[in-house]
């Protein structure tokens, strides 16, 4: 069946062409999103929401959305997508991250131009025929401080726009390295350093708990009088009902304002204040920029639901429609790796080591560490999967860590699966042969050679003769099946293991026989999803 994708905020109709030129269902419903109740009611039907801003993709949504496996943001802030909510419940979180970088830049600096010369309020009062030639007296931007909080893709812009038009920028942005600092040629300061200098501030970062209010009053205290500051990044940077006031006291001149604390903005203080231009989240509202996002959105968001490849995801790691092909065995190695020790593990597990050998070393490496995590968390957790099984794995306090090493076996590349709990520390390494076919490769550091199956019986025992004969008697006196059997053991007379390969499961009720016997020292029935 295809995949079925609901459009709930306004997209460029080419998004819906990409769609269905790939396979995909699409209902575009652009109002849907600003229904609540509605969207509520219908969201279950649906594999991928398309959205802008306007939809709000909320933990109550995301409980509804009951066969959603990804929400795509044509744009940049997903600010109005609960994620830890999304990554919970295995949701990719994709969002379009430059599309509409250099628009937004340009909406900034069109504000700045806008809130030096008072273009506006001077357009209304011509347009009333008034003619007031001598009321708006603006600044010249040419020599002027430009500060830019948040130099990342669209501060960026701004600065280089900046600097084109004989600014001095001065950036503040803790993740701005001093060679890309020198290399976009602004002067890299501290907050306190951009407040006290900036004759002009503008916001470029998202909306964190770090960034949210980081212009209040007593950031206003520290500014130049005169100041002017443009957001065209998100509302809950500016404390509004504070910049009101430093507007009003005369520190602040003037402000260019495209996002606001509650949106839609019907109504806000700083509506109709001299010298405070307004625009309604236009920022990304240019033809080109959303035809941008809407193409970008809709190949991803394709690409995922029919061919599993990701691109842009906020809360999984990348894989590309060329790696996807290559990679989708060693994902379901590291996922069976992670199942056969999450199987045999009652405890709590404290720490993972996953061991990159040969071959893997040059993987995605992100991915398959997510998908180990995954198998191993999946026997406790059901519904777990690579999105959720690192913050499922960071919520339990299990500690990660990840080893590479060049190949130094027989094999090309293998991977290394160490879990420890309180009580000991299991190992199990596997590789994928030329079938394409994940292989047990050694258990308990004993070396050994098992196709992995739906189901199957791992035994410890002791290294002794009559353990075939004592399995296969076993297995035949209640009907089950033996597709294949391997034995492993680390010495002559050591620790041994088998494990059995069958083609039903092993009835849970013959286990106090096996385990009754003197030589089997436990046995544990496994399943395996081996499903391509
Ligand atoms: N008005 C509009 O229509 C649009 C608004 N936006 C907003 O612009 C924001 C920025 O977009 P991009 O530049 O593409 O994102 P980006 O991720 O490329 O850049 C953000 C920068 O902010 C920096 N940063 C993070 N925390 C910081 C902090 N506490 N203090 C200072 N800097 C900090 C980061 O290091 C990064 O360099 C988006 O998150 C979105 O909310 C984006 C597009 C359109
Ligand atoms: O891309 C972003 O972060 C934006 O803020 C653009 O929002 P919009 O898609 O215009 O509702």
């Amino acid at each position: 069946m295809a995949p079925r994708v609901l459009v709930s905020d306004k997209l460029s109709p080419t998004a819906v062409q990409i769609f269905k030129d790939r396979g995909v269902e699409v209902d575009y419903l652009p109002d849907l999103g600003k229904d609540k109740e509605k969207l509520l009611s219908v969201i279950d039907q649906y594999d991928g929401l398309a959205i802008r801003s306007a939809t709000k993709v909320t933990e109550k949504l995301i409980n509804n959305a009951t066969n959603l496996k990804v929400v795509g943001r044509a744009g940049i802030g997903v600010d109005n997508v609960d994620i830890p909510a999304a990554s919970r419940r295995g949701i990719i979180v994709m969002n379009t991250p430059f599309g509409n970088s250099i628009t937004t830049a340009e909406h900034a600096i069109a504000m700045l131009f806008a809130v030096a010369r008072q273009i506006p309020e001077a357009n209304a009062s011509t347009h009333e025929g008034k003619w007031e030639k001598n009321r708006f007296m603006g600044v010249e931007i040419t020599g002027k401080t430009l500060g830019v909080i948040g130099c990342g893709n669209i501060g960026s812009v701004v600065a280089m726009r900046a600097i084109g038009l004989k600014m001095h920028v001065v950036a503040f942005d803790p993740f701005l390295s001093a060679e890309r600092a020198s290399e976009l040629g602004v002067e890299k300061v501290e907050l306190d350093e951009l407040f006290k200098r900036a004759d002009f501030i503008t916001l470029h970062t998202p909306l964190t708990d770090k960034t949210r209010g980081v212009i209040d009053k007593d950031a206003i205290a520290k500014m130049k009088k005169g100041v002017r500051i443009i957001n065209c990044a998100r509302g809950g940077l500016v404390v509004e009902a504070d910049l009101v006031e430093g507007l009003k006291s005369g520190k602040v001149a003037g402000a260019g304002i495209d996002v606001f604390e509650t949106e839609p903005a019907t109504e806000n203080p700083l509506f109709n204040m001299p010298n405070v231009v307004c625009t309604p989240h236009l920022g990304a509202s240019t033809s080109e920029a959303q035809e941008n996002v809407a193409i970008q959105v809709a190949e991803q968001m394709s690409d995922y639901l029919t061919k599993g490849a990701v691109t842009n995801a906020i809360n999984m790691p990348s894989i590309s429609a060329e790696e996807a092909p290559r990679l989708k065995p060693f994902i379901k190695l590291a996922e069976v790796l992670g199942a056969f020790v999450g199987q045999v593990t009652d405890e709590a597990i404290e720490e993972v080591e996953i061991l990159f050998d040969g071959s893997t070393t040059e993987m995605n490496r992100r991915a398959l560490i997510s998908a180990a995590l995954a198998g191993l968390i999946r026997p406790q957790v059901a519904d777990v999967n690579m999105v959720s099984a690192p913050i499922m794995a960071k919520e339990r306090g299990i500690i990660l860590s990840e080893v590479k090493r060049d190949k130094s076996g027989v094999f090309d590349g293998y991977i290394k699966l160490t879990v420890k709990t309180s009580e000991k520390t299991r190992t199990i390494a596997g590789t994928v042969f030329s079938d394409g076919k994940p292989r047990f490769i050694q258990i308990k550091g004993i070396n050994l050679d098992a196709e992995v199956g739906q189901h199957m019986l791992y035994t410890t025992n002791y290294d002794v003769p009559g353990i075939i004969g004592l399995l296969g008697s076993i297995c035949a006196k209640h009907q089950v099946n033996i597709a294949n059997f391997q034995l492993g053991r680390n010495r002559q007379g050591g620790d041994a293991i088998a494990l059995l390969y069958l083609d039903a499961p092993f009835p849970p009720e013959v286990l106090r026989e096996l385990r009754a016997t003197d030589v089997i020292l436990s046995a544990k029935p496994l399943s395996f999803d081996v499903a391509a």
